[in-house]
C-alpha cells in the first residue's frame, strides 16, 4: 500500500493538530446553538471522528452517503445519495463535515438539499480543499489544508474503495489509476 504513495503532504501529527485548531474554532462560533453536525460518508468519517473530540459543546451527528467518483480519479458529474439522513433539518443549524472538496459538486448539491428541507443555516468545514479543480463556484466556512492538483488518499479519502486507512493524507502515484 505505501509503496503506490509517491509524497506524503501531511502526516498525522499535522493533521492531528489542524484537526484541534478546527474543533476549536467550532466550538467558539457554534456556542449555544446544538448544531446537527453532517458526515459525507464515506470519505468524511475519520475527519468526523477526530473533529467532534475537539468540540467542547453540545451537539448532536447524522450521516449522509453520497457517491459520485465510483472506481476512477474524476467526478461522474452526477451526485448520488446512497443513504440519508435520519434527522430533520428543518429549523436546525447544520455543519457539514467533508473530507475534500474538489470539483465542488458534491457540496453544492448537499448545501442545495439542506436549504430546500429549510435549515436555519448550513455551515460547511472541510479538512482538505483542492481549488484548482472547481467546476462550480464554491468555499468552505473553515479548511483546513489546501491542496496542489493532484489525486490523494488517505485519512478516509480512496481510490477505488482503497487506501482510506492510511493515517496521514499523499499523492496516489499516477501509475495506479493509468493502468
Ligand atoms: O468536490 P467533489 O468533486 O464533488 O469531490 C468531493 C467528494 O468526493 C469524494 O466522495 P466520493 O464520491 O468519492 O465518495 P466516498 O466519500 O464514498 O469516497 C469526497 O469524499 C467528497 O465527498
Ligand atoms: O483527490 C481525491 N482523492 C480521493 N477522493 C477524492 N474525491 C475528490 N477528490 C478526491
Ligand atoms: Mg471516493
Amino acid at each position: 500500500m505505501l509503496n503506490d504513495i509517491q509524497e506524503v503532504l501531511y502526516d498525522s501529527e499535522q493533521i492531528r493538530a489542524k484537526v484541534k485548531e478546527l474543533g476549536n474554532k467550532l466550538s467558539r462560533d457554534f456556542e449555544g446553538r446544538n448544531p446537527l453536525v453532517i458526515c459525507v460518508l464515506k470519505g468524511a468519517f475519520i475527519f468526523m471522528s477526530d473533529l467532534v473530540k475537539e468540540i467542547t459543546i453540545p451537539l448532536e451527528i447524522d450521516f449522509m452517503a453520497v457517491s459520485s467518483y465510483g472506481q476512477s480519479t474524476k467526478s461522474t458529474g452526477v451526485v448520488k445519495i446512497v443513504k440519508d439522513l435520519d434527522t430533520p433539518v428543518e429549523g436546525r443549524d447544520v455543519l457539514i463535515v467533508e473530507d475534500i472538496i474538489d470539483s465542488g459538486l458534491t457540496l453544492s448539491y448537499l448545501i442545495d438539499v439542506l436549504e430546500r428541507r429549510n435549515a436555519k443555516s448550513v455551515t460547511v468545514v472541510t479538512l482538505f480543499d483542492k481549488p484548482a479543480r472547481r467546476t462550480v463556484e464554491l468555499e468552505a466556512d473553515y479548511t483546513g489544508f489546501t491542496l496542489p492538483d493532484a489525486f490523494v488518499v488517505g485519512y478516509g479519502l480512496d481510490y477505488a474503495e482503497r487506501y482510506r486507512n492510511l493515517p496521514f493524507i499523499g499523492v496516489l502515484k499516477p501509475e495506479v489509476y493509468e493502468k
